[in-house]
């Protein structure tokens, strides 16, 4: 064996026994999780997060190792501990109690997402899509054909267009349960939405702002629309109350607008970001070669944005009303941009970037401790 080898070996074996030592953190860690839920505490302690970092961080000092080390390595790993914590307490609380939800659309990547999450704790979720089944799950093809007033709560997690399809129909039938959507866009289920609660449904809207990926929810935001039935948007908002996202109301009329931004600007700045490296052919390929931090972590960005369903980030663009509007303004930012530089106009440059350092520095600090 060469010497590398030898010294291999060795890194291999304290490699070992670092995965032992955080499997035991983890284990500990549920433990604690089941302490607070008995003690009635939350999931999340950012007191106990912080005198977690700065003893790693002394600790770390103390050895002679970076201590941004080693907070980085804390963070990912009280991560770690908040996605298992979660998951327990759902599973623990088994709020859904056996109750059953019917979810429309089920077999797509967000309905998947959400069969799961329902499945989690405790309710008995029956999927219902024509574009296929899910294993696991009882999967019927015909949702017309079934006794809704069966369902303590129906949930439409279609695409968008067959979504207000599905609202209407079911305004029709009139279940007795709580009827909700998770469209992305709300002014193209407004229709259906509006028909359901028209005929007396207990109704309301929910859009998750997370992608299916999703595990740990701390972090995320989830927002309720209030369609005049307090019930219905109780009862939505009891399904996210052993998770740890944040919960925002808001009026149909407001929903679009700020997701015009939120989604529609962001997605559209990545789309074009890709698209714009793409057309630069061969060089793109050589750009890795000598990529800054910025561009590494624009190109991270853009990947996740381009891997994600075509089809719901067209509808997320071409339903939404507000959306001309905020490209309208991205592609105003970006000829001023190409105007000042053709013109060596430096003082109309600064000022734009200073315009929006004072937006974006306004912001109060993200307090997840996630961003590391
Ligand atoms: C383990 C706990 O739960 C969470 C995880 C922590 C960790 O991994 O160190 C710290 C604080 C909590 O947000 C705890 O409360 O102690």
């Amino acid at each position: 064996m060469t010497k590398l080898d030898e010294l291999r070996e060795q890194l291999n074996e304290i490699d070992e026994q670092f995965l032992r030592l955080v499997q035991k953190r983890q284990a500990l860690v549920e433990e604690i999780g089941q302490v607070k839920q008995k003690m009635g505490r939350g999931t999340r302690d950012f007191g106990r997060e912080k005198v977690v970092i700065e003893r790693a961080r002394g600790l770390a000092d103390d050895l002679g190792l970076d201590p941004d080390l080693a907070a980085a390595l804390f963070r990912q790993l009280i991560q770690a501990s908040l996605t298992v914590q979660e998951r327990d307490r759902l599973e623990q609380r088994g709020t859904g109690g056996g109750r059953p939800v019917l979810l429309i659309g089920g077999a797509g990547r967000m309905g998947k997402w959400f069969a799961d999450f329902l499945d989690a704790q405790g309710y008995n979720v029956t999927i219902a899509d024509p574009a296929g089944s899910v294993d696991g799950f009882e999967n019927v093809d015909d949702w017309q054909a079934l006794d809704l007033d069966d369902f303590y709560m129906i949930v439409v997690a279609a695409p968008i267009r067959a979504t207000n399809r599905v609202l209407l129909e079911l305004a029709e039938r009139a279940p007795s349960g709580v009827v909700l959507d998770i469209s992305s866009v709300k002014e193209p289920v407004r229709p259906g939405l509006e028909a359901l609660v028209a005929a007396g449904v207990s109704t309301t809207s929910v859009h998750p702002m997370f992608g299916p990926s999703t595990e740990l929810l701390s972090g995320s935001h989830v927002i309720f629309i209030d369609l005049g039935d307090r019930q219905a948007l109780d009862a939505a908002r009891a399904l996210f109350d052993d998770t740890m996202a944040a919960k925002a109301e808001m009026k149909l009329e407001q929903h679009d607008r700020a997701m015009a931004f939120v989604l529609g600007l962001s997605h559209a700045l990545n789309i074009a970001f890709g698209d714009a490296l793409a057309q630069s052919g061969p060089r793109a390929e050589r750009l890795d070669e000598v990529s800054s931090t910025t561009f590494a972590r624009q190109v991270g960005v853009a990947g996740e944005v381009a891997r994600e369903n075509p089809y719901l980030y067209f509808e997320i663009q071409a339903f939404n009303p507000y959306s001309d509007e905020t490209l309208a303004a991205l592609a105003d930012s970006v000829a001023h941009l190409r105007e000042t530089v053709a013109n060596g106009d430096e003082e109309a440059f600064v000022e734009m970037m200073e315009r929006g350092r004072e937006f974006l520095t306004a912001r109060p600090e993200a307090s997840d401790g996630n961003s590391g």
